[in-house]
């Protein structure tokens, strides 16, 4: 007798708990013709008030009808989707759910039909979401509340089993969920309503407001169940995040997690190394607490450090500086329990402290604020929806592309924009140059060098294209940066561009720009009217040879650009017979003047250039 009882509410609580897992949540589900073309939403989008439910009863009837279309669920939450397929697998099956409404089918085929009265809809900041729904049959009305453990274990009637089970849960890596309930009697939920609606009208402080009015609520809940959903890993997380860290990466994880689930996938994920030791940083609260724990740390040495989002920010209140300090030192961090703007806040303070670029990688809408405070946005378009990828600069649909977007794509971008950037520097220093020591020459006299179309014919159509054409350059191929993250390891000292190179292309263009033109001027003082033309062929030559020295994998674009640029101004000379003197330039005289000049401009460059690569090469080099 006592054990049929026993039995018996053993078995009505997990049916609760499983009504309840089926009911809270923010799933739709769709349908989808087999051919896999047409979709339909209900309600979702349509603005009907609670209630209005009567019209829908023909279209009802037309969706309980066996049909061969497949149901997909939809939610912003891929935890809440497991969990309503799995209450589907178990028989308690989500069938329809409007703005209004939601119905379940139960094993015997019956269908039982809610109405929702209210949603508390799931923000990082309260970690829970609630739903009041009215039994149409029983006419019951019940208020469902899941979330976060930590919330919820203070929301819940006492009990000895929460935390143990979703310690245990969460340490294998398990996101945990807490479900609970509570019946309201009509009263009850009449006076709920006039109080909510009433906070939903004040003018002022109108969000406070309503939170406390939902928490009045929230009080005494019966526990229902726990759940657990496995939050599997990407395609090759693991290779690539440890192919970051050999790059030279360091990697923060920041997290809404619990701090065991977090852990969890930390140790699976290798951001922390078996061997690694890891601090889990104590929860604190006042000054003396977060100081002590920090003195501790520091004894530490090659710990990867984990720490919730409450005990960063005591630490961040009194001991900012030391704490980014030591967690800065530390091979990986895991910041658990973080709100998004927490998140947002600890890149801020990354950039602020060690002055680095930071790249935030995020999927969920929670991580939007933080890919769009940190310098390199990437979002992941996945399971999680759109919003993150939508608000970042990059968008890939793979963790694992992270590797070739950065070590491939991030540093050849670099690369790029540093040797293009200091040739259109260059291109334009080295004609002021000329400018310049042709007006000393003449006593400063502002006669410009080069007329008309000659100026603008050198920023375009002679230089423009091979100069443009370098953002094609590679060093090396995407396997070999692939294979040796070192490589990306380098690009942090920040050669590439850097005051040194800087001064490097200044001066070489001053000695450039000065030896075309005092060597136009000394070779040519009996035939100074030719100056213009032997000192314009040589500096288009000296530009498209500076150019071609500096590639380092030919492109045949490249070339194309090289020769283009070089027939336009072969024409131009034949063409433009106001600016050149058709037949000097036919002689040997021009053109073995013009071959002296761009040689010495060009060989020493080359020279050097030479010399480098064989007594100190740049890493690429060895490698290609
Ligand atoms: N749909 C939901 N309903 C109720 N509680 C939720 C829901 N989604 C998440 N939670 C709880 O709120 C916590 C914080 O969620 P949040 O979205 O900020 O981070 P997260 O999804 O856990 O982690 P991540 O930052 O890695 O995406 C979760 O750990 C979970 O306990
Ligand atoms: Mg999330």
């Amino acid at each position: 007798m006592l054990f049929a009882k026993v039995r018996r509410s053993e078995v009505t609580r997990v049916q609760e708990a499983v009504k309840a897992v089926a009911l809270c949540h923010n799933v739709t589900p769709v349908y989808e013709e087999s051919s896999g073309q047409e979709s339909r939403t209900e309600g979702g989008d349509c603005d009907e008030s609670p209630g209005s439910v009567e019209s829908q009863t023909e279209a009802d009837q037309h969706y309980w009808q066996p049909k061969k279309e497949t149901c997909v669920y939809q939610a912003s939450s891929p935890d809440e989707v497991a969990l309503v397929k799995w209450t589907e697998e178990v028989g308690l099956a989500l069938v329809r759910r409007d703005l209004s409404s939601m119905h379940l089918r139960t094993p015997a085929g019956m269908t039982h039909s809610y109405t929702i009265m209210q949603v508390f809809p799931f923000t990082s900041e309260t970690k829970r979401m609630g739903i009041i729904l009215k039994e149409e049959h029983t006419g019951e009305i019940v208020f469902y509340l899941k979330g976060a453990d930590v919330v919820m274990s203070g929301i819940v009637q006492y009990n000895d089993w929460l935390e143990e089970e979703c310690g245990n849960m969460a340490r294998e890596g398990l996101r945990t969920l807490v479900v609970a309930k509570k019946t309201l009697t009509e009263e009850q939920y009449m006076d709920f309503e006039t109080r909510y609606n009433a906070a939903r009208m004040s003018v002022s402080d109108r969000v406070a407001r309503v939170a406390a009015v939902v928490e009045s609520l929230e009080r005494e809940m019966e526990l229902l169940c726990v759940t657990g959903v496995e939050d599997r890993l990407q395609d090759r997380v693991r290779p690539t995040l440890e192919l970051l860290r050999n790059a030279g990466i360091k990697i923060w994880m920041l997290t809404g997690d619990k701090l065991e689930t977090a852990t969890c996938i930390a140790k699976s994920s290798r951001l922390v190394s078996r061997t690694q030791g890891l601090h889990v940083f104590k929860c604190v609260v006042t000054r003396t607490d977060a100081h002590l724990e920090l003195n501790t740390f520091r004894k530490k040495q090659d710990c990867a450090l984990v720490i919730s989002g409450d005990s960063l920010e005591v630490c961040l209140q009194y001991y900012q500086h030391e704490f980014l300090e030591l967690a800065c030192g530390c091979p990986a961090v895991i910041c658990c329990r973080c709100s998004p703007t927490q998140k947002a806040e600890v890149v801020r303070l990354i950039q602020r402290h060690t002055g680095r670029r930071t790249a935030a990688v995020g999927d969920g809408g929670n991580d939007v604020s933080m890919i769009q405070a940190a310098d390199a946005g990437i979002g992941i378009a996945g399971r999680e929806g759109l919003q993150a990828s939508l608000a970042a600069d990059f968008s890939v649909p793979q963790f694992s592309h992270l590797a070739r977007l950065l070590l491939v794509h991030g540093r050849r971008s670099y690369k790029r924009s540093a040797s293009l950037s200091q040739f259109v520097i260059h291109r334009g220093l080295i004609i002021s140059t000329m400018q310049a020591v042709f007006s000393s020459v003449f006593y400063f006299s502002s006669v410009a060098l080069y007329p008309g179309f000659l100026m603008v014919g050198y920023a375009t159509l002679y230089t423009m294209f091979p100069v443009f054409s370098l953002v094609l350059d590679k060093d090396v191929s995407g396997k070999i940066a692939l294979t040796y993250p070192e490589l990306y390891k380098e690009l942090s000292k920040g050669r590439s561009l850097s005051f040194k190179t800087f001064f490097m292309w200044v001066l070489i263009s001053i000695y450039q720009g000065g030896v075309i033109m005092y060597g136009a001027l000394v070779m040519f003082e009996d035939e100074f009217i030719h100056i213009v033309a032997i000192s314009f062929t040589s500096l288009v030559l000296t530009e498209l040879i500076m150019v071609a020295l500096t590639i380092r994998t030919w492109h045949y674009i490249m070339a194309l650009a090289e020769l283009l640029s070089f027939g336009l101004y072969i024409l131009s000379l034949i063409v433009l017979k106001d600016y050149f003197d058709a037949e000097f330039i036919q002689t040997t005289n021009f053109l073995w003047k013009v071959v002296v000049i761009t040689l010495v401009s060009c060989l020493p460059l080359y020279i050097l250039k030479f010399l480098r690569k064989k007594f100190s090469p740049p890493s690429y080099s060895k490698l290609s």
